[in-house]
């Protein structure tokens, strides 16, 4: 096909679907938030409501780009530089200074006097941001937040966040800290990563101790315990926050369905985190019993954690907090669903095989395994081997898009390239996670999937 048709069928895609998402809104008496608009719920709500209809658009727009912008200006787009940029304003706080700047926005002459930052550096830093529709230039060097950039707000006043910055993160939504682990030590694994992928002493290893990040930092340590380290509390910290950041891909609520377990019925939340999940299941199925199981120094923050929330009354009925290594003998053995989110990812094949193991070791017959990972789609049509697993196929894009929808559905690809850097692991395909459940005793049962951003659960039964 030459590039014109594809163009056109490219431009039919796009006025196809936005004249979907303009008409839904019409019909609803809203506006589509624009870029200049808040970041507000009730705009998140419209705009979540609307990505069926957004997706192929998302896919096609880009694709156009990438049609039409010369090989070598695309190809220079995918090296580092907003991602440096965007590390230095969310180091400097900009979000919040501007923020509070309100809408005439503030030149980075002013910006500058709250922070460290070079004014004119910092300016340059934004510039490269606002052309990616992060930030906003209304005169020269005069910034103000956009619907983008508001993402990196943690809602907190400059001035408490200058006074403690080591809690700059705590409480706030999530993505302004996972943005400062991603601009901080992750990208300081991924400045190693070419070396380590491609020394013959480390390109194949499965070990958490060779990953990129222990390179920068010169340490042969797993990922966990380096955020031990004394010199590691705020990362720590502020990686307990960032998980905040990513939860909201993480559907719960939906899915799997709770309601159906008998009363009394066990949830193991295996590596719970600071148990945010827990947290939403319990306030929603009062009818079941959750353990909550991470390593030691991580039950006592979440313990703290909610029981400063006020949780008190929730812990005191239904839910235990149980420090565990996941890599021993599982002490749960009633457990109706061993639940595990964003856990699999972190480990690679032989590592999650003991973990899986352990669990089918205490498994009953009726034992479910909940998987929260991202799923890699590969880019081509389905060769329809998951057919016969409900949710098992994913959809694939009509031609001329990329067939697993390019752009528009590529978060996951972007953390596998992130994992192979900071725990030297991956993202994996559903035939991937389903070579661990065979090498361990489960059975692939169904999938859950849902509208990106959200990342499905992948249901197993005892083999
Ligand atoms: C990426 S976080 C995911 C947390 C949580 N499941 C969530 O979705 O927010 C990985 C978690 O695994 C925990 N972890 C790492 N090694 C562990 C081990 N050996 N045993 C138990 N938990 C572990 C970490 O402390 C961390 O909380």
């Amino acid at each position: 096909m030459s590039a014109t048709s594809d163009l056109s069928a490219l431009l039919r895609i796009i006025t196809n679907g936005i004249t979907a998402i303009e008409s839904s809104c019409a019909k609803r008496g809203v506006h589509y938030p624009s870029l200049d608009d808040a970041l507000t719920l009730d705009s998140v709500a419209i705009q979540e409501s609307l990505v069926e209809e957004a997706l192929p658009v998302i896919a096609a727009a880009y694709q156009v780009v990438a049609t039409l912008m010369s090989p070598q200006s695309f190809q220079q787009k995918m090296l580092y530089g907003q991602t440096v940029a965007i590390g230095v304003a969310e180091a400097g706080h900009v979000a919040e200074i501007l923020r509070e700047a309100g809408p005439k926005g503030l030149h980075a002459s002013e910006i500058a006097k709250h922070t460290t930052l070079d004014p004119r550096r910092l300016a340059h830093c934004l510039r490269i941001l606002t052309t990616l529709h992060v930030f906003k230039e209304t005169s020269p060097d005069v910034f103000t937040n956009n619907r983008v950039s508001a993402v990196l707000d943690t809602g907190k006043t400059v001035k408490e966040i200058v006074a403690d910055p080591q809690a700059k993160y705590d409480g706030a939504p999530g993505l302004a800290a996972l943005t400062g682990t991603n601009t901080d030590e992750f990208l300081k694994g991924a400045g190693h990563a070419v070396a380590m992928l491609t020394d013959p002493a480390t390109s194949h290893s499965q070990e958490p101790v060779d990953s990129p990040l222990q390179r920068a930092f010169g340490k042969k340590m797993g990922l966990f315990d380096w955020y031990d380290l004394p010199e590691n509390q705020f990362r720590l910290r502020r990686f307990g926050n960032a998980m905040r950041g990513v939860q909201w891909k993480a559907s719960i609520l939906g899915g799997f369905d709770w309601s159906a377990l008998p009363q009394g019925s066990v949830v193991v939340d295996v590596g719970g985190g600071l148990g945010g999940l827990d947290l939403d299941l319990a306030k929603e199925h009062k009818h079941l019993k959750y353990i909550y199981q991470d390593r030691p120094q991580t039950v006592e923050q979440a313990d703290k954690m909610w029981r400063d929330q006020g949780n008190q009354d929730v812990i005191d009925g239904i839910v235990k907090f149980q420090p565990h290594d996941f890599f021993g003998p599982q002490p749960v053995e009633n457990a109706a669903v061993f639940l595990m989110r964003y856990i699999l990812h972190d480990w690679s094949d032989p590592y999650c095989i003991k973990i899986l193991s352990q669990l089918r070791a205490s498994a009953t017959p009726d034992t479910k395994l909940v998987v929260i990972d991202a799923l890699l789609q590969n880019n081509c049509p389905s060769d329809g081997k998951w057919k016969h697993i409900r949710g098992g196929e994913a959809e694939i894009a009509p031609a001329p898009l990329l067939p697993n929808f390019g752009i528009a559905k590529s978060d996951e690809a972007y953390v596998d390239i992130l994992l192979m850097s900071v725990t030297n692991t991956q993202e994996r395909t559903l035939d991937e996670v389903n070579a661990l459940f065979e090498a361990t005793g489960w059975k692939l049962e169904r999938v859950h999937r849902f509208p990106p951003p959200s990342i499905p659960q992948v249901v197993a039964v005892p083999a």
